[in-house]
């Protein structure tokens, strides 16, 4: 069975194929053949359904959105199609013609499907050119690779792409942000390979803009759009309902594990969409916190120079939220880890309290040791021991408060647990290995874990990435919170709608440098937006002078 969307929303369209009128019908798209139809999928975990009867039906040339809460069945969905989980039950169809799960391994690339999953499935170790051929170099059954030419083509893709990546630099080397462009790359390249002239196919995406800044974006909506024209499809998974609207013709809701609703999203309004996603409408969010200029400094950053930033000095008070943005390459995203010692810099100080640090001798565990804490964007591989349970991982932090660790087992269980209920993490059990929660659930258990200590410098970046609407909002209330009992917070994000939202001030950055400094009134999403763009003329100009 399935559930509807409320009949007085926005239309639904159920699941059965057919574009309803209204829509930015794909071409030919009323009368053909869906690229995927799935009926009836379930899916348990150890007794526990992650997917319920589940339909979902993606027409040629359609974009089609896929959306719930954190935990609701999004990856799962996409995993199943790609062969990596097996599912309990499913009827589906691929171009009208029926297909049994589990697909063999790597074979979903002959049915016209390509991936890019949260965890980009990337190969760390291998370089840039290594993860962009793989697949192709290991079928092609050659035992001699000219990597001269490999080369040559990388560039010229990349080229084409718009993206500028160095074939040979180690995929563990560079950025989030690169690593995100190099899986779209490879992706929609497989995608262009398997479906040929005519042959249809579908690009599944899921969560592929956490790691993009905003230009990053758009790059990716050109190469949807450039997909789409050619009546290949797209299933787009996404946290961020902005882009949902601007990029996908119909979003299908799941809800704790079955569909909620099929809609077309012109047809609906930003506010159903969320009372789809989290069945109830979220009250305008108004965090007015006490003006933190006059209190005291907190941390002082004097000279700055590292990779990406070339001279930065700033300070942020107790109880203050200070943003850092920018375009791609202006360096914001780099400032977290320099500070924290999580990468090498080159030059700088940081006072905190009555302490002087010498930056490039900085490392965590001094960082540590003076009251500063990183929540990285990366939780996977930066944040968390994914195979250790939830519990732990949370308790890592905090291991000698509760001394002798033996004896105190059942206090610190406790205390994992109602660190998990506060924070809303599904499910709640400590014991859980951290790796098998959901994206979103992990970052939840993440901030958990790093907030409880109190630290007096709180390093972010993209705090909420990959978090649903209701837990984001939840988020932004206890960062506010946490700053009004003093601490003082760097927030690192190319979300602006996020940085209005928390921050007290906000420094946007160009080439290496401040460019530009907001607050009070200023910080609201537009302006942020509008001096991010003009933060290349900014930065040009600055460097003349
Ligand atoms: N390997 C696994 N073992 C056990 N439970 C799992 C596993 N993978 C997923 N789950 C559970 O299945 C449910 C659905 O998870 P899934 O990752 O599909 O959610 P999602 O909608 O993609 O969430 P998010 O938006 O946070 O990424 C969750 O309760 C999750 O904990």
């Amino acid at each position: 069975m399935t559930d509807q969307a409320p009949t007085s929303g926005p239309r639904s369209t159920g699941t059965e194929p057919g574009v309803p009128s209204g829509a930015p019908a794909p071409a030919g798209a009323a009368t053909a053949v869906p690229v995927i139809e799935l009926r009836g999928l379930t899916k348990t975990f150890g007794g526990a359904k992650a997917l319920d009867d589940v339909d979902l039906t993606v027409l040629p040339g359609e974009v089609h959105g896929l959306l719930g809460e954190n935990g609701s069945g999004k990856s799962t969905l996409i995993k199943v199609l790609a062969g990596y989980h097996t599912p309990d039950a499913v009827d589906l169809k691929i171009n009208g013609e029926p297909v049994k799960l589990p697909l063999p391994a790597g074979s979903f690339g002959d049915l016209g499907l390509s991936f890019v999953h949260q965890d980009l499935g990337l190969l760390r170790d291998l370089t840039v050119i290594e993860n962009l051929r793989m697949v192709d170099l290991a079928q092609s059954g050659s035992w001699r690779i000219d990597w001269r030419a490999e080369r040559r083509r990388a560039y010229q893709l990349f080229d084409d792409y718009g993206v500028s990546l160095d074939p040979h630099a180690l995929v563990n080397d560079i950025s989030e942000t690169d690593r995100a462009l190099l899986a779209i790359v490879r992706a929609t390249e497989g995608i262009k390979a398997a479906t040929g002239e005519d042959r249809r196919g579908l690009l599944v995406l899921d969560e592929p803009t956490v790691f993009l800044p905003r230009e990053g974006t758009e790059r990716l909506f050109a190469i949807v759009r450039d997909i789409v024209a050619n009546h290949a499809s797209v299933l787009f998974v996404s946290h961020d309902l902005d882009e949902v609207r601007q990029i996908t013709d119909r979003v299908t809701v799941l809800r704790d594990g079955r569909v909620h609703g099929t809609v077309v999203t012109a047809e609906a309004t930003e506010g159903q969409l969320v009372e789809m996603i989290i069945g109830r409408r979220l009250a305008q969010l108004e965090l007015a916190r006490p003006d933190a200029s006059g209190r005291r400094i907190a941390a002082t950053v004097d000279g700055l120079r590292g990779p990406g930033v070339r001279e930065l000095s700033f300070e942020v008070h107790e109880g203050e939220v200070l943003g850092l943005t920018g375009l791609i390459g202006s360096g914001f995203d780099q400032v977290p880890y320099l500070l924290f010692g999580a990468r090498p810099c080159a030059a700088g100080e940081m006072r905190v309290g009555d302490a002087t640090f010498a930056l490039r001798s900085m490392t965590p565990k001094r960082a540590l040791r003076a009251g500063l804490a990183l929540i990285p964007a990366d939780r996977q591989r930066d944040g968390s021991v994914g195979s250790l349970p939830i519990g732990d991982n949370m308790m890592l932090q905090v291991l000698g408060d509760y001394q002798p660790a033996q004896l105190q087992l059942r206090r610190m269980r406790r205390k994992s647990q109602e660190l998990l209920n506060e924070y809303d993490v599904r499910p709640p059990d400590p014991g859980l290995a951290y790796q098998s929660l959901s994206g979103g659930n992990q970052q939840k258990a993440l901030l958990a874990k790093w907030l409880q200590t109190e630290p007096p410098l709180l390093l972010l970046h993209e705090p909420t990435q990959g978090v649903d609407v209701g837990a984001r909002e939840q988020i932004f209330r206890t960062l506010s919170a946490s700053a009004e009992r003093g601490m003082a917070i760097v927030c690192a994000s190319s979300d602006y709608e996020q940085l209005s939202a928390v921050c007290d001030r906000v420094l946007v950055l160009g080439a290496g440098r401040i460019v530009r400094e907001l607050s009070g009134g200023e910080v609201t999403k537009e302006r942020i937006a509008e001096q991010v763009y003009n933060s290349v003329t900014l930065a040009e100009a600055e460097r003349v002078r």
